[in-house]
């Protein structure tokens, strides 16, 4: 059975990277840039001013000052600053020429209509100088970034109203089981409703990946090859859940292989989620993942999110910490690496949740990280780091 990391890189050395098309900028939220993006003007693209005030050489700060102009934002300046000169400027407004300082508002003395004084000698200079951000031909993010809310105005500011972006895969998933029904339906005693499907689909729009959701399939040998054919061949990855264990009806992995499909992984040595099946037939691929939920969690975050991310061109590395537990720890078995669900205290340290293994998932629920017990520890003390994944 494959190490977790092992089974990742061998999962991730699969993806080969999709085409790249263009979108508008204003619908390029978590895409992937496909092309490095140079900023083609100076930030600041001139001496701005800070702050509402006045324009004026820092060495006639102490004296009496003649007002030439007023200058706001959106206005070129008519005039240079000369000595014993100012111009009212507002905040971001291009300073003048000669002014070399921008004294506020709240420090200045109007005299009269034409002069003002400046109250504080040690004012600062209030300038963001042209450039002093970045410089014209800077690269401002290399391709490959997922692009977030803060990667925006960059974007923007660099006269990028339509972006090259890696295309997003097609997803379809699909739960497997002859237990399962739908959420609006009451199951039967031996029925249980499916919460695979809606969890997984708001884990790919956390990828801002809206998946094709095909429904429940029975255990039915003709039906999965049937249903997983179409699926498969309408999308460049499927997501199976159930399935893929050692029982009489867990039948996904020899439909995968009767499809033409290589297993490349089959069970990693993580808890939960043990059992997980990674296929590939060209560019197509699939994850069959637990029937578990919180295995099927896991596997999603672990596996299935970092392959997904390779595909749009996106290296995803995981927010990780080291952080101490705040209690003693124990675990009977110690040849799987353990995710238990924890949330973070005030202290920032690691506060386990009570947690009943694969199918708890109200113990997942309030859990705001994970965090690893690795293979060979069975007990781990008060304040002993470990490895913390945020959710
Ligand atoms: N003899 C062995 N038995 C099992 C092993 C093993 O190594 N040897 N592994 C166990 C582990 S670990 C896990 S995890 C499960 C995984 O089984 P499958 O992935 O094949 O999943 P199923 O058997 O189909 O279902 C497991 C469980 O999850 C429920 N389920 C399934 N689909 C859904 C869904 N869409 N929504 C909610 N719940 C779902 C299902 O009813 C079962 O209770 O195998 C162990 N067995
Ligand atoms: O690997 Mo299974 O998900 O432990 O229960």
């Amino acid at each position: 059975m494959r190490k977790y990391k092992d089974a990742l890189q061998i999962i991730i050395d699969q993806a080969e990277t999709l085409p790249s098309e263009s979108v508008s900028l204003m619908h390029a939220y978590h895409r992937v840039l496909a092309e490095g993006v140079c900023i083609d003007m100076d930030m600041p693209p001139f001496n701005k001013s800070a702050m509402d005030g006045y324009a004026c050489r820092k060495k006639d700060l102490n004296n009496t000052l003649t007002l030439v102009e007023t200058i706001y934002a959106g206005k070129k300046p008519e005039y240079n600053i000369g000595e014993n000169q100012c111009a009212k400027i507002m905040t971001g407004a291009v300073v003048p020429d000669g002014a070399d300082c921008v004294f506020m508002i709240e420090d200045a003395e109007v005299i009269d209509e034409n002069h003002v004084r400046c109250t504080n000698i040690h004012t600062k200079s209030n300038i963001s100088l042209r450039g002093e951000d970045a410089q014209s031909g800077d690269l401002l993010l290399p391709a490959s970034t997922m692009l977030e809310a803060r990667h925006m105005p960059l974007l923007a500011m660099a006269g990028k109203s339509t972006v090259q972006v890696y295309r997003q895969p097609q997803v379809a998933i699909i739960a497997s089981g002859t237990e399962l029904v739908e959420p609006h339906e009451t199951p039967m005693p031996f029925q249980i409703r499916n919460s695979n499907s809606s969890q997984l689909l708001a884990q790919l729009q956390q990828l801002n990946i809206n998946g094709h959701y095909k429904g429940i399939i029975k255990d039915d040998g003709t039906q999965l090859i049937e249903q997983i054919s179409i699926a498969l061949q309408e999308n460049d990855v499927l997501i199976l859940t159930g399935g893929v264990s050692v029982g009489e009806y867990d039948l996904i992995p020899d439909t995968l292989q009767n499809l033409g499909y290589e297993i490349i992984v089959y069970k990693t040595a993580i808890q939960p989620g043990k059992p997980m099946v990674f296929a590939k037939k060209g560019k197509s691929y699939c994850f069959g993942l637990s029937g578990n939920p919180v295995s099927s969690f896991i596997q999603f975050e672990l596996y299935t999110r970092p392959f997904l991310s390779a595909l749009m061109g996106h290296p995803y590395k995981p927010k990780e910490l080291m952080l101490p537990l705040n209690t003693d720890f124990s675990r009977k078995k110690d040849a799987r690496l353990l995710f238990a669900p924890a949330i973070i205290n005030e202290s920032s340290e690691v506060v386990p949740l009570e947690f009943h293994g694969s199918a708890h998932i109200n113990g997942l629920s309030n859990a705001q990280v994970l965090f690893e017990i690795p293979i060979g520890v069975k007990e781990l003390k008060n304040g002993d780091l470990v490895n913390v994944r945020c959710l």
